[in-house]
């Protein structure tokens, strides 16, 4: 939307928002490493699980890397509850652009494949359209990005998007600073965050059109 008005762009992040990484990763190391400690969703903190259990003990990290590298891992994920029902009443909103934007993992073999399958299984091709693969969110433009990873960076300093944090079990203890905002679950009230945006996006072009004017009239 920006400051020319037209339609609201959001961009929703797939691991930990529309697939439930977190859940599987514990469910596949139980399975392979049922003799080894592990990290309980309740115990979770910080994004990365590589850097978790690596502090667990050093030989976790390789282990628990095995999991999410392993053929079948993303394409097997579970969507998180409500999210399938969320992203199909969102598309069809007027004058909004809805998006996917995940990033890959570095050991891509497997997961690139495998996300636009899932997103073909439980989404539909019309979504495999609106998927933005990039290791770097902040240049890709839009007004909104619901995602769990509560500090996103990249090249650009000031993203156009406003950081939605979706709560995961690795993100629920950290205490977000005004004007930062949290959606809980997709049970909570998604359409009230995408609305409030558009009025303000809406209210910043109007703002904009007007100075405009002015400045014209100056001329
Ligand atoms: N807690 C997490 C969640 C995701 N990852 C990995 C897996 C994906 O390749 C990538 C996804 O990032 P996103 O687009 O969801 O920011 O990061 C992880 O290591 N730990
Ligand atoms: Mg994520």
């Amino acid at each position: 939307m920006g400051s020319a008005a037209g339609p609201l762009r959001v961009l929703v992040d797939m691991d930990g928002v529309l697939a439930d990484f977190e859940g599987a990763v514990l469910r596949g190391f139980l399975s392979r490493f049922p003799g080894e400690p592990r990290v309980e969703l309740a115990e979770r903190r910080g994004f990365s699980v590589w850097e978790q259990y690596r502090c667990l003990r050093r030989d976790l990290a390789d282990k628990v890397a095995s999991i999410y590298e392993s053929p079948g891992f993303f394409l097997g994920l579970d969507p998180i509850p409500g999210a399938i029902e969320a992203m199909q009443e969102m598309i069809l909103m007027q004058d909004t652009e809805v998006f996917i934007c995940t990033s890959p993992l570095r050991k891509y073999e497997h997961c690139i494949l495998e996300k636009y399958k899932w997103v073909e299984k439980h989404l539909g091709p019309e979504f495999v359209e609106r998927i933005i693969l990039t290791r770097d969110k902040t240049i890709v433009s839009a007004d909104l990005l619901f995602d769990d990873k509560d500090t996103i960076r990249g090249v650009e300093l000031n993203p156009s998007w406003e950081h939605i944090l979706f709560t995961c079990c690795h993100n629920k203890h950290i205490q977000l600073k005004p004007p930062r905002r949290r959606l809980l679950s997709w049970a909570d009230d998604w359409r009230a965050i995408v609305e409030s945006k558009r009025r303000k996006a809406q209210k910043l072009s109007a703002m904009n059109n007007a100075a405009d004017i002015r400045k014209k009239l100056e001329v």
